[in-house]
């Protein structure tokens, strides 16, 4: 999929109107900003968990390539995002390149894969990019890379991550903020009184840690929570997963301040690691917390495996930086 085949196709917005507190307002403007540049605009407005899929799968299987939407925004949280994605990743021609190319706009709280793709740009600055506006930041269409979780068969997108940040999901629930705030709160409070499991990180076959853990997060994005950085190396299109683990030389309770910036890549008992099969033990006898994409997996599984899926997913970004 080329920039000009997406500006001379019409697009679909798939909007999410329960998401964040702003996609209601925010989905007129982007029509409006759309049908300044784009032959057509269509749209779909969800109406609960799974429409986003359906829809996106739909779209992207359309026989004809006049008929296939060349863009597909995504409006709304991580959680739509990774509905569309499913979607997109489910449907359309085998050539990646020739299905519809994703284009997030922010109206979540965390918004992590907008900040993954873009940084800090303001959304209408990145739709400005695209319609080509002098000016601004030359946008890109990368082939960005998935993973799947072996065990489910589930697609992962911001990554995935045992232990510390696996059991915050816990006490998120019953935190009355909402986005970054709310990670915050729920980390500090699952650091508090975390303790360290044993654990073992296999890296295309090979034991890269094995002892007591705090966390192996997997990716994927470079944040979590939209804030913390634990990958601060990840690329999200160079065909390979990345892998942190902190072990039990780290108090739980610096993990926040540490990833803030990668301070904890220096620590002793940090494994930084990359490949394209990942698996994530619990070598106790306990069963394991770990969640992907902010969503707890049940716990039932001693050891889950990632596999990347490299280059599937088209997606507009930001050209000058590299996409992480
Ligand atoms: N019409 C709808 N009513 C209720 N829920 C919906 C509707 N459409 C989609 N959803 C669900 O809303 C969930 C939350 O969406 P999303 O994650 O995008 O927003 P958010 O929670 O506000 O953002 P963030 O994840 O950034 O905090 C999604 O999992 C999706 O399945």
């Amino acid at each position: 999929m080329l920039l000009g085949h997406v500006r001379r196709t019409p697009a679909l917005i798939i909007a999410n109107p329960k998401a964040g507190t702003d996609s209601f307002r925010l989905v007129p403007e982007l029509i409006d900003r759309c049908a300044r540049f784009l032959p057509g605009v269509e749209v779909h407005r969800t109406t609960g968990p799974g429409d986003a899929t359906a829809v996106a799968r739909a779209a992207a299987s359309r026989s004809g390539a006049h008929d296939r939407p060349g863009l597909i925004f995504a409006v709304g949280g991580d959680g739509t995002v990774r509905e569309v994605v499913e979607g997109l990743a489910a449907a359309g021609p085998a050539d990646p390149a020739e299905r519809p190319a994703l284009m997030v706009v922010p109206a979540g709280t965390g918004n992590s894969n907008y900040l993954a793709q873009w940084g800090d740009l303001p959304w209408r600055d990145a739709l400005d990019a695209l319609a080509g506006t002098v000016g601004g930041p030359e946008p890109e269409i990368r082939m960005l890379d998935l993973c799947r979780l072996t065990e489910t068969g589930a697609l992962v997108l911001l990554g995935a991550c045992s232990g510390l940040i696996a059991q915050a999901l816990v006490f998120a629930r019953d935190i009355p903020l909402t986005g970054r705030p709310r990670y915050r709160a729920a980390l500090a409070q699952a650091a508090a009184v975390f303790r360290p499991y044993l654990g073992r990180v296999e890296v295309d076959g090979a034991v890269v840690h094995e002892g007591p853990t705090v966390l192996a997060n997997i990716g994927g994005g470079r944040y979590r929570g939209g804030q913390y950085q634990v990958l601060p190396h990840s690329f999200l299109d160079d065909g390979l997963l990345d892998v942190c683990v902190i072990g039990a030389e780290t108090d739980p309770q610096d993990v926040p301040e540490l990833t803030r910036d990668g301070g904890h890549l220096d620590r002793p008992g940090v494994v930084y690691a990359r490949g394209r099969r990942i698996t994530v033990s619990d070598i106790g006898g306990e069963p394991m917390w770990f969640e992907h994409d902010g969503e707890l997996l049940p716990r039932e599984h001693p050891a889950v495996t990632l596999e990347i899926m490299p280059g599937v997913l088209p997606t507009v970004c930001r050209g000058d930086r590299p996409v992480g």
